[in-house]
């Protein structure tokens, strides 16, 4: 059998050819070939190719020794010839090595060697899935080209298969799992549910990060019915919703007599979620006090009832949210570096909704039950980029299921202006161009319509105190705002916080 190899290789420039190719393909330098044929010269000639641009071989005579190797290592590609008996030119034996091949490793990728007269052989074996087959003598530079794009293809077709068998795995688990009401249709959420199931089964602490209305509490709900904690207490504090001094109160309990007010003593928020899941929510607007306090707890389990110096112990699982940027926050000294490391064991970041379109015509239908939409809702829906998030979309939803008037529920129906252009480019993060340079990207909320959960002002917010005799749950309702959101807006503007009337 001649190979036609070793001079054709120099006359072509020879090594130093192979050379300037082997800089160039460094990134193949783990990829290891089986080169199967009987000819020491032809193996010789492939070992000397591929090693010099940068691939491993290992040869071996007989196919016999192929199938021993191709059991005991791992190979990227194998180079096999069709004859390995004296004086035999019938290709059977490459044949029968092929399919044995196949059959131990089935997406290896095969190149024969042919001799022109086994074209027909080659041909059928092509057919049965060969990769390629190169006619003897065969030109170097050729093969190299169908060894490294065969390669990239059996590496992309085995990651493919691979995350083909990630995703199965994640649909099945998150199938069987307790989603406690979460829609979702985009792959960015799938993924936070996921991580979100995983962490459940751990007792580390998590700390769920994103912005308001997007859906943090309904992560923490995940995480504590799909823990193994499911049946025991799960105590929710919002840390950002009553001042400092009630707040202690309410996370670590008072005797009776311990401030203005307590009559009576009452156990803390620790206390009553011990042996489950205590969720924190909006921890950033913990002050420096409370921080202090709920390190330690969470350090050693150990607190006192405000009034009382007698030492309790507990054990929870925390659970903590914050739509804040808490590292900023550690840099600006306003939040304890310490107590962060506690409660971030894990962060589990939620995207906004504008992250996440595809999560937004699901939710729709959730919160429409199932009506239908005119093509101008689709769009307008798409378009808004929901600075308010799910819970901004739940609104307007509301909003559109009560004042449609037709079955079909339009884009107008949800206070929002028909697109007239066509919608702008989404990019990778699925944020449009436009969005990358405006805060609000498309203008979309109808002007004269009653605008859904648009933030309001000073003056608003103390007419609505007012109106609803102080009592800030009704307060932020009448906004479409979380508590916690419209408590930010009173305290930037300076509106003083009644503390009685906080929880409505
Ligand atoms: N994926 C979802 N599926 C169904 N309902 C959702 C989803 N995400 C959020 N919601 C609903 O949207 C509203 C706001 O969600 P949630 O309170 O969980 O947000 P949040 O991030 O905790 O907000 P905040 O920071 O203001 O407390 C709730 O009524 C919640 O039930």
């Amino acid at each position: 059998m001649s190979n036609g190899v070793t001079h054709r290789g120099l006359a072509n420039g020879g090594p130093l050819r192979y050379r300037v190719v082997a800089e160039l393909t460094k990134m193949n330098q783990m990829d290891k070939i089986l080169i199967v044929d009987d000819n020491l010269d032809v193996c010789q000639a492939l070992s000397l190719m591929l090693e010099l641009n940068g691939y491993k071989s290992h040869c071996v005579q007989s196919p016999e020794m192929a199938l021993d190797a191709i059991e005991k290592h791992e190979f990227s590609l194998v180079i096999q010839d069709m004859n390995f008996t004296r004086d035999t030119t019938s290709g059977e034996e490459g044949r029968e090595l092929f399919h044995a091949l196949r059959e131990c490793r089935p997406g290896i990728p095969i190149i024969l060697l042919t001799a022109w007269t086994e074209l027909e052989m080659a041909v059928e074996l092509m057919k049965a899935g060969a990769a390629d087959y190169l006619g003897k003598p065969w030109d170097d530079a050729k093969l190299l080209t169908s060894i490294g794009n065969l390669i990239s293809l059996h590496k992309l077709s085995r990651e493919n298969g691979e995350l083909k068998r990630q995703k199965a795995e994640r649909t099945a688990v998150i199938h069987e799992a307790n989603l406690c009401g979460l829609v979702f249709g985009s792959t960015a959420m799938e993924r936070c549910v996921d991580l979100a199931l995983q962490l459940a089964k751990s007792d580390v602490s998590v700390l769920i990060t994103g912005p308001n209305g997007a859906g943090k509490d309904r992560l923490a709900d995940i995480l504590h019915a799909n823990s193994p904690l499911k049946d025991k207490p799960f105590i929710k504090v919002n840390v950002g919703a009553l001042p400092m001094e009630l707040m202690e109160a309410e996370l670590f309990g008072a005797e009776a007599g311990a401030f203005t007010g307590a009559t009576k003593s009452r156990i803390g928020r620790f206390e009553a979620a011990n042996g489950g899941t205590l969720f924190l929510d909006e921890i950033g607007n913990l002050p420096l006090s409370g921080q202090v306090k709920l390190l330690r707890v969470l350090q050693t389990g150990e607190f006192e009832r405000l009034g009382s110096h007698q030492t309790r112990k507990c054990k929870v699982r925390v659970l903590s949210a914050t739509n804040a940027d808490l590292r900023q926050d550690i840099q600006t000294g306003r939040f304890r570096e310490d107590l962060f490391y506690r409660l971030n064991v894990v962060e589990l970041a939620l995207p906004p909704l504008c992250e996440r379109r595809d999560d937004v015509l699901p939710l729709v239908q959730h919160f429409t039950r199932g009506r239908a939409l005119d093509a101008s809702a689709k769009a307008a829906l798409l378009a808004h980029s929901w600075p308010g998030n799910v819970r901004e979309l739940e609104n307007a939803c509301k909003r559109a299921d009560i004042l449609a008037r037709g079955e079909m529920l339009s884009a107008v129906d949800f206070g929002l202006m028909p697109t007239q252009t066509p919608q702008p480019a989404v990019n990778q993060s699925g944020i449009s161009s436009n969005e990358a340079h405006h805060n609000e990207p498309f203008n979309t909320l109808l002007p004269e319509s009653e605008p859904v959960n648009t933030a309001p002002n000073r003056s608003e917010i103390e007419a609505a105190i007012t109106a609803h005799n102080g009592v800030i749950a009704r307060v932020a309702k009448s906004f479409g705002l979380s508590r916690q959101a419209l408590y930010r807006r009173m305290e930037k503007f300076g509106i003083e916080v009644k503390s009685s009337k906080a929880e409505g």
